[in-house]
């Protein structure tokens, strides 16, 4: 289904089609597509993630990065949007994280608390806001009721809800593992039950089957998996996790399957920025490429 199709047919509020609108075809390559660079994983991991490539550690070098390389929106959190997307406002979309949270405590049971909220997000000028969902952890009860009010709020006031839907947490570590296409599968239909109007989902790895359910222990291909994955969010739009550094292959195969399955676009932060800014807008020309073949205008 086309991205403008969707759009039609989603019965979104005005607010939330003009936004998406302006992500998907006033910026990046313009043709329904989106390629998106997160930012968040200071919060997420800690400094340990800029050692790599130090000066990425400069929240303003990485929205130049997002500027120069065409991207269709920036995903960062509350502090560093106050105090570093001012000088780009309407430059490059802003998609503000509202919850988010260390990864020191164990992730037996984890619950991303909130702390900023879609009013922020208007404020700051931004175009969609993200929210972290631990699909399946201990804590979901609390995670539900603390999604509702962002959903309702995101509603209210015309904000696209982009849900990181994350199965986490010690149950799925004993079902398949958190990317296992179980888990992935499960995570993408969780975040359209629930009203998301984008979904962002790591990549499924099929051959991670166990203890999985009975009806994933068969063999899949990753595209048959991820072309599943696609259409468990039925009209829900779907963004691809880049993960941790990985070949460059590997990430443009992933980028060829995810859009070939349907999905929107693609989220790759750390392999995009955990390398020298040249080699970072060549990797970024080549997902643009793929990005390119399939248009939905
Ligand atoms: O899988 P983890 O460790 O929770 O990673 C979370 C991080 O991955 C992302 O979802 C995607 O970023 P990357 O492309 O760097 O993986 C970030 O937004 C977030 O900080």
């Amino acid at each position: 289904m086309s991205t403008r199709l969707r759009l039609a047919q989603c019965g979104l509020s005005a607010g939330k089609k003009a936004r998406l609108h302006r992500i998907l075809y006033k910026h990046g390559l313009g043709n329904g597509t989106a390629l998106f660079l997160p930012y968040d994983q200071g919060l997420e991991h800690g400094p340990r993630d800029f050692f790599a490539d130090p000066i990425a550690a400069d929240p303003k070098y990485i929205i130049r990065l997002a500027l120069e390389g065409g991207f269709n929106g920036i995903a960062i959190q509350i502090g560093l949007a106050e105090k570093f997307y001012w000088d780009y406002a309407g430059e490059v979309p802003l998609i503000l994280k509202l919850n988010g949270k260390t990864d020191i405590p164990s992730d037996v049971s984890p619950l991303s608390p909130l702390h900023a909220s879609v009013e922020d997000a208007v404020r700051l000028g931004a175009d969609a806001v993200g929210y972290t969902l631990y699909v399946g952890s201990p804590a979901q009860e609390a995670d539900f009721a603390q999604y509702r009010s962002v959903r309702q709020d995101a509603q209210r006031l015309g904000m696209p809800l982009i849900v990181w839907a994350y199965p986490r947490g010690e149950a799925i570590e004993h079902k398949g593992g958190k990317d296992s296409f179980y888990a992935v599968h499960y995570a993408a239909r969780v975040a359209s039950e629930l009203g998301a109007d984008v979904v962002k989902v790591n990549f499924p790895h099929p051959e991670k089957r166990t203890a999985v359910p009975t009806a994933y222990a068969e063999e899949f291909s990753s595209q048959e998996a991820i072309d599943a994955v696609v259409r468990a969010a039925n009209r829900t739009m779907v963004l691809i996790s880049g993960g941790g550094r990985a070949g460059d292959e590997v990430m443009l195969e992933k980028a060829q399957e995810s859009m070939s399955a349907g999905a929107t676009g693609l989220i790759f932060g750390r392999n995009v920025w955990q390398r020298e800014h040249d080699e970072s807008l060549r990797l970024v020309d080549q997902l643009r490429q793929v990005l390119a073949k399939y248009p939905t205008p």
